[in-house]
């Protein structure tokens, strides 16, 4: 009899496994996991903040580098259903999803739309007579095309559509809809639905496609807590039209924890194998070095250590400032609503884009065996290259970032601003002065004022080029490259910020070696990202040729100091092989003797004569073909 974790973790590996075997595995699986999960969770679990940690669970402990299939179904599902249901609806369908008696999906990107959600154009519209909506898919381009878990395994999804009632069309909303029979998990009549086929990875998460032709759903459908439709027809505004927008904020927020996920295995592996490999010799006739003493190995792995310290210190500002910001939209106050779409959105994007960068130098710094799969490098790569997609493009987000930030200088002069914008006031006030230090504190000024120059450059080349007769949306797009920059800097400004005062904070509560020690993170994240961004440093602030000498032998006898705790650092996240799933990052370091033992678990090491030799090489070799 097979424990829990045999059952979750043994079996043939996922990477010799059939496209469909690999579902039918991740979903076997899912099952046991989730059932696990579910006795675990409180009934209720309407709470955002305990939806996170559950979310947490869930994710964190997702068995499969390919995902889940019932991922998207914790992740947005329930989530959409906490922020846009009313209560009536939440008490009818929120329970049911809690208990995982119904698997649902978030059924909003089409075939032909992706970003500009204002362009969905599948239709939901309302016949008075019946009191139903009726949902249909025009064009083929109006097709829902990435759903999770769509293909197979949910039997309900929350479809965004254009809402059309007595002719007038007023703009998406979201409706739940039965997609498969809950006893034969046949589609329902009217609904097309399948798989949308291999991709580059997450291909256990089973994204679907669907297609609706005139399908009937009660009025009560669609989701009321925001916006509404009468039994007679009238269309009932939202207070805040984006607030239908408000779950993928949420998703956005979770991301930024789930990069710091990602990252943290990757460089669990490659720094625990940087520690084991020993290549080449320093000094002629010493021992090969552990390639962790080589300083370019360092620069790539260490950098990515700190990386991942401050993305995670960063994600619980953004998980606080979510809910100080939820609490007052709740309670109507919408003031605050684009700042945290602006901060969400960019945090989203730097904090996947790094991610994304550093897992990439993870898999880079392990050589050979970081490009084999037993390694789960190539997989994390994989996924943390989606992230940078999914949940909204990050171009597109940090263009929203943006979006804010130009709209906040233009009232820099009118009042107060909200919390992650103030430091603009500080560093544009009369009378500032600023000369660059370096010092933690010098360089979170420096990209200050390196954000809030680009901000009001962005808006005077603006300004210019439509008092020239360029519009407003020509002149936005001559300059957005500029305008994702200012998004950057401005978040690459919050990021460093609040890693040094909020590991400051913790630093008190800390022993001194430990602190010392966090301490140097905190330096080696700082100087990297100056080093990085120089070009804007030397043409906003006074940095000489002379600081950035300093700046680099700072960076260098940081990367010296720290090496001897990397290994600790990463042991720290406290990763379970299980869960790491890696030939080179296991805990006891026998990378080769895992190498070794995942190859001979390929089927073609089964026997000692592929039958193509017999079928093909053998008459291609002796001429017969
Ligand atoms: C925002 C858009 C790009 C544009 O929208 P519009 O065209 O409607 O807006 P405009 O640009 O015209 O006007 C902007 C205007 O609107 C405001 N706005 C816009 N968006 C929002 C918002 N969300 N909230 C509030 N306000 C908003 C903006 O501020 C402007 O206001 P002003 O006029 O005042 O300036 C939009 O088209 C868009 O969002 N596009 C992107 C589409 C998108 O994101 N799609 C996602 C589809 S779902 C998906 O991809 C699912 C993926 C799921 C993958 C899995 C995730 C894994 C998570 C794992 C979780 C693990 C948890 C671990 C936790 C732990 O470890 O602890
Ligand atoms: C693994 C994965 C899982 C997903 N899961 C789901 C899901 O469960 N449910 C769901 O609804 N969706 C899902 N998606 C879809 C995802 O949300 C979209 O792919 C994403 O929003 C990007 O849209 P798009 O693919 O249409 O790209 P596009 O918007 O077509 O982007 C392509 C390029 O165009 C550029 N671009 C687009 N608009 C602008 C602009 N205004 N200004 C400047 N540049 C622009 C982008 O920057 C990008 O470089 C998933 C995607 C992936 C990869």
């Amino acid at each position: 009899m097979l424990t829990k974790r045999e059952e979750l973790f043994g079996g043939t590996p996922d990477e010799y496994l059939s496209h469909k075997e690999k579902y039918e595995n991740s979903t076997r699986k899912a099952v046991i996991l989730f059932s696990l999960l579910r006795k675990i969770q409180e009934e209720n679990n309407t709470d955002l903040t305990n939806y996170r940690n559950l979310l947490s669970g869930v994710l964190g402990a997702s068995i499969s580098q390919d995902g889940s299939p019932f991922g998207l179904h914790y992740i947005m599902f329930m989530p959409v259903f906490m922020s846009q249901a009313d209560e009536e609806q939440q008490e009818r369908w929120l329970h049911r999803a809690l208990n995982c008696s119904i698997i649902g999906s978030y059924a909003q990107t089409e075939l032909g739309h992706g970003t500009f959600i204002r362009g969905l154009e599948t239709t939901a519209t309302y016949d008075p007579s019946t009191q139903e909506f009726v949902l249909h898919s025009p064009t083929l381009t109006s097709y829902k095309w990435w759903p999770g878990g769509l293909g197979n395994t949910a039997n309900y999804c929350i479809v965004i559509a254009q809402l059309y009632s007595k002719g007038e069309c007023h703009g998406i909303h979201s409706f739940i809809v039965q997609v498969r029979d809950e006893d034969t998990h046949m589609p329902l009549p009217g609904i097309k639905v399948g798989e949308i086929g291999v991709k580059m990875g997450l291909n256990a998460v089973n994204n679907g496609f669907i297609g609706f032709e005139n399908v009937r759903i009660p009025r009560t459908n669609m989701l009321m807590k925001h916006a509404k439709i009468l039994e007679d027809g009238t269309y009932v505004k939202s207070k805040n039209s984006k607030l239908i927008y408000g779950a993928m904020v949420f998703v956005r927020v979770v991301i930024v924890f789930d990069s710091v996920n990602y990252l943290a295995k990757a460089i669990t592996v490659a720094t625990r194998y940087s520690a084991v490999r020993r290549q080449s010799q320093l000094k002629e006739g010493e021992p090969e070095r552990q390639i962790l003493d080589y300083v370019t190995q360092q620069d790539k792995i260490l950098t990515a250590i700190a990386g991942c310290f401050a993305m995670k210190m960063n994600a619980r500002m953004l998980w606080d400032t979510f809910n100080v910001i939820n609490d007052q939209l709740h309670k109507g106050n919408m003031e605050r609503l684009g700042e945290l779409h602006a901060l969400a959105c960019c945090l989203k994007a730097i904090s996947t884009s790094d991610s994304s960068l550093f897992t990439a130098r993870c898999r880079v710094s392990c050589g050979g065996h970081g490009y084999m799969v037993s390694s789960t490098l190539p997989a994390t790569s994989a996924l943390t290259t989606a992230s940078c997609t999914y949940e909204g493009d990050n171009t597109v987000l940090l263009l929203q970032t943006a979006r804010f930030l130009l709209k906040t200088w233009r009232q820099i002069d009118t009042g107060p601003l909200t919390p992650t914008v103030e430091y603009l006031k500080t560093v544009s006030a009369p009378g500032f002065s600023y000369k660059w230090e370096n010092s933690i504190e010098g360089i979170i000024r420096g990209f200050q004022i390196v954000s809030m120059k680009k901000i009001s450059s962005c808006l005077n080349l603006m300004t210019a080029k439509v008092m020239s007769g360029m519009s407003q949306a020509d002149a936005w797009n001559t300059i957005s490259i500029q305008l994702v920059s200012a998004g950057e800097s401005h978040c690459r400004a919050i990021v460093i910020s609040t890693f040094h005062e909020d590991m400051s904070k913790a630093m008190r509560s800390m022993s001194a070696s430990l602190a010392e020690v966090m301490g140097q993170l905190v330096e080696l994240y700082a100087v990297y990202w100056t080093l990085e961004r120089l070009g804007d440093l030397l043409e906003y602030t006074s940095i000489s040729g002379a600081d950035v000498v300093k700046l680099r032998s700072w960076y260098e006898e940081l990367l010296r100091k720290i090496r001897p705790n990397a290994v600790g650092l990463v042991d720290a996240f406290d990763i379970i092989d299980e869960l790491l799933q890696s030939t080179l990052g296991a805990y006891d370091g026998r990378v080769y003797e895992r190498l070794m033992e995942e190859a001979l678990k390929s089927p073609l090491n089964a026997e000692p004569v592929n039958q193509s030799f017999h079928k093909y090489l053998k008459p291609f070799m002796q001429g017969k073909l």
